[in-house]
């Protein structure tokens, strides 16, 4: 994190009026002038919305196997809301019971007119339960924001965090080569269990499985009509608007 966007999150943390930090934010002229925050900070106040989250979120172990199972490190490589910020997934915690004013109330402030509740479970989907899992598991991007609300059971979304291509010098031979090495995507898994929201946005790499519970219940929302529409990855997917304008996202906010 550089010194600016350092200094700019503790004087958030400090002062905790989200309008003035605005103006401040956008004007550089002013931040010479502005205090500097205590060393101790206080508790965050109590009219900031914060998101709590319990989902876990951690770097995909690639080893071969079940996908159902957690595929975590030993010991674990777990990633911070930074970095999901970073890539635009978003999550956050809304207790089962008594769910719904706060989930109708996400999905008028987002423009979500339709939902429907989908069980991913032998019983639920019945004979398309095997084929319908394997097509969750191939990694796609959709054309819209996907918003999960889990309702029961769990399971993993595995989400693509893109790294930038590596340049770096080899002295051989007393002659310098310039090696550049290929990005590479790595997987975050998501385990989300009931409770959860998240959101994913439009243009991102991901998958989904159960997990070992090989049940999970959630509501789906979406802005037209209930429908499921994936562009598996390839050249049709990389040359997506959708894709090209997440990518851009990325890059502007790194
Ligand atoms: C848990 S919702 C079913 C999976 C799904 O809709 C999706 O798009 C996975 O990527
Ligand atoms: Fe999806
Ligand atoms: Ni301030």
């Amino acid at each position: 994190m550089d010194a600016r966007r350092a200094w700019r999150q503790s004087h958030r943390q400090f002062c905790g009026a989200p309008a003035l930090m605005k103006e401040i934010i956008h004007s550089r002229s002013h931040l010479p002038i502005l205090p500097s925050p205590p060393l101790s900070l206080s508790p965050p106040l109590p009219n900031r919305k914060k998101k709590k989250t319990q989902m876990r979120a951690y770097y995909f172990d690639n080893l071969p196997g079940d996908q159902r199972l957690p595929h975590d490190f030993n010991p674990s490589r777990p990633v911070d809301p930074d970095t999901l910020q970073s890539i635009k997934v978003e999550s956050w915690y809304i207790p089962v019971e008594g769910h719904e004013d706060k989930l109708d109330g996400v999905a008028k402030e987002r423009d979500y007119r339709n939902r429907d509740v989908i069980e991913i479970s032998k019983k639920g989907l019945g004979d398309i339960y095997d084929e319908k899992l394997k097509g969750f598991y191939k990694e796609h991007i959709h054309e819209d924001e996907e918003i999960r609300y889990i309702l029961q059971g769990g399971g993993f979304f595995d989400v693509r965090r893109m790294s930038l291509p590596l340049l770096f010098f080899r002295i051989t031979h007393n002659a310098y080569t310039l090696f550049a090495e290929a990005p590479s995507d790595q997987w975050i898994r998501l385990a989300v269990s009931a409770g959860d929201l998240l959101v994913i946005p439009a243009g991102i790499y991901h998958r989904f499985t159960v997990d070992e519970r090989n049940l999970t219940r959630t509501v789906r929302l979406f802005k037209d009509e209930p429908k499921w529409s994936a562009i598996y990855r390839g050249t049709e997917s990389e040359s997506n608007p959708h894709r090209i304008e997440y990518i851009k996202s990325i890059s502007v906010a790194a």
